[in-house]
């Protein structure tokens, strides 16, 4: 218990303060939006090689109030200014979906490394044209990163090393994916419910989820076999016609890997019901909350045994699931489960299951250029890899390349073709 208070409040609320080196990364940032606080303004306060300069918003006034609150020592009066300003080198993008291309390629035109909000951009056509851009493939092309922070933590490395990299586990079998945001978190005209903002929740939500299955399956362009949508009903005063009849708020969608794997995911934004000791008659329209979960089934393997006879197999079939991906720092589980079976030619002789909690709020290994604490949030943790790029430095080797955020915008397009549904809209800025 104490040590989640810690990890809570040292990584979400109050982190050491590190002192900056001489010529820290200075960030510009992008919007005065609700996520970067934390995502980049925290984390950055104990990263001693990065300072947040300035932000601009739509509204100087707005901006002003939020570098005053957050220790922001520069406003700029526009989007346009500050991604020109000389003094930064770093652009952190948290503006609608639907302006993640047009500013992301902006930024890199000016010469500046971009942390990109998730999902990378509007659909799989802006993606090409922005990580496929000429800048992109320069000797000295900028740091570009989609910024899928769950991603970077130890706790979903060491999960997918259980999955891939474990000489226990088989081939994958099955992914489940699932992430629930209760009703009434966000409001109705939350930039999440405008189709002209590339909203929808499989573009916010369940890109997670897609990312998951994919990461799972290591296919990084399963086939999308089923997408059913809850659409949007109770519609706000912000609300057209068009996000009525294009968005999302929950999506169940089923995909296969090109090895045969079956992937589930399950995302929603607006979840009741469902709770637990009563009748689900009360509850249906009530919020709830679900954890954010992964379940990966494998294959049965066989293991090599000097115990068993000649004649005999030890076969292991692993199940692995983890809780809290998403925010592992606070808590996290990683539950594997190892059903053992010795056979004798076809007959079973014997069978048992090892089932272990796993834990990884820090990096086990730091001998390799590994960085972390168990505080540190994932935002940190990525904080630390994209600085770690654009000093050339290898770091804990995690990354997304540019393919990978290509592959998960046609994945999120055929989900959404599936479904009957428009993918999000084309940006008109060519590259
Ligand atoms: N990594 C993560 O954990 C999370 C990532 N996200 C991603 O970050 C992005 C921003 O999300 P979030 O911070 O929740 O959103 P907010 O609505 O809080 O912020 C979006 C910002 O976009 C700017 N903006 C520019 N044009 C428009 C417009 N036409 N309508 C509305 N806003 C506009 C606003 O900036 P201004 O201040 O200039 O008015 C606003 O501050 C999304 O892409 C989302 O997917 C969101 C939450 C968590
Ligand atoms: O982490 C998140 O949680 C809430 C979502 O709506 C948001 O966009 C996502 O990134």
């Amino acid at each position: 218990m104490l040590s989640f208070i810690n990890r809570l409040y040292t990584g979400f609320i109050s982190p050491p303060e590190s002192s900056k080196v001489d010529d820290p990364v200075r960030f510009g940032v992008l919007g005065a939006s609700f996520i970067a606080p934390m995502a980049l303004i925290l984390p950055a306060k104990s990263h001693p090689e990065v300072l947040v300069a300035c932000v601009a918003a739509r509204d100087r006034a707005k901006a002003e109030l939020y570098a005053k609150k957050h220790g922001i020592p520069v406003v700029h009066s526009t989007y346009e200014d500050l991604i020109n300003d000389p003094s930064i080198s770093c652009v952190y993008i948290a503006l609608p979906n639907s302006h993640h291309y047009e500013w992301a390629l902006r930024a890199i035109k000016a010469g500046k490394h971009v942390l990109l909000e998730k999902p990378s951009t509007s659909n799989a056509i802006e993606a090409k044209r922005l990580f496929n851009h000429s800048k992109m493939k320069a000797d000295d092309a900028p740091v570009l990163l989609e910024a899928f922070h769950y991603r970077f933590h130890p706790a979903w490395q060491k999960f997918l090393a259980l999955i891939h990299k474990d000489p226990l586990a088989g081939p994958v079998k099955s992914a489940y994916s699932q992430s629930y945001l209760w009703k009434g978190f966000l409001s109705s005209d939350d930039i999440r419910l405008k189709y002209s903002l590339s909203g929808g929740c499989t573009m916010d939500f369940a890109t997670y989820n897609i990312s998951h299955i994919r990461q799972i399956f290591d296919d990084q362009h399963p086939q999308v076999e089923s997408t059913n949508f809850r659409m949007v009903v109770d519609k706000g005063s912000a609300a057209r016609e068009e996000d009525s009849n294009q968005i999302d708020e929950a999506v169940t969608a089923t995909y296969k890997s090109k090895s045969g794997a079956q992937g589930r995911i399950v995302a929603d934004m607006k979840t009741t019901g469902g709770w637990p000791l009563l009748p689900s008659s009360w509850t249906r329209n009530l919020p709830s909350f679900g954890w954010p979960k992964c379940v990966a089934e494998l294959d049965e393997k066989h293991i090599y045994d000097e115990k068993i006879g000649e004649r005999e197999t030890h076969t292991v079939q692993r199940t692995v699931t983890m809780l809290n991906h998403l925010i592992p720092q606070i808590y996290h589980c990683i539950i594997v489960e190892d059903k053992h079976v010795i056979r004798h030619e076809l007959q079973v002789v014997r069978s048992w299951t090892e089932k272990k909690n796993v834990k990884a709020y820090d990096w086990l290994d730091k001998s390799d250029g590994r960085q972390g604490a168990d505080w540190w949030t994932t935002y940190r943790y990525q904080l630390e890899e994209f600085v770690n790029r654009v000093k050339g430095r290898n770091g804990s080797g995690v990354w997304i390349d540019r393919q990978d955020s290509i592959n998960q915008m046609e994945v999120v397009d055929e989900t959404y073709r599936k479904g009957g549904l428009e993918i999000r809209p084309t940006s008109a800025l060519e590259s």
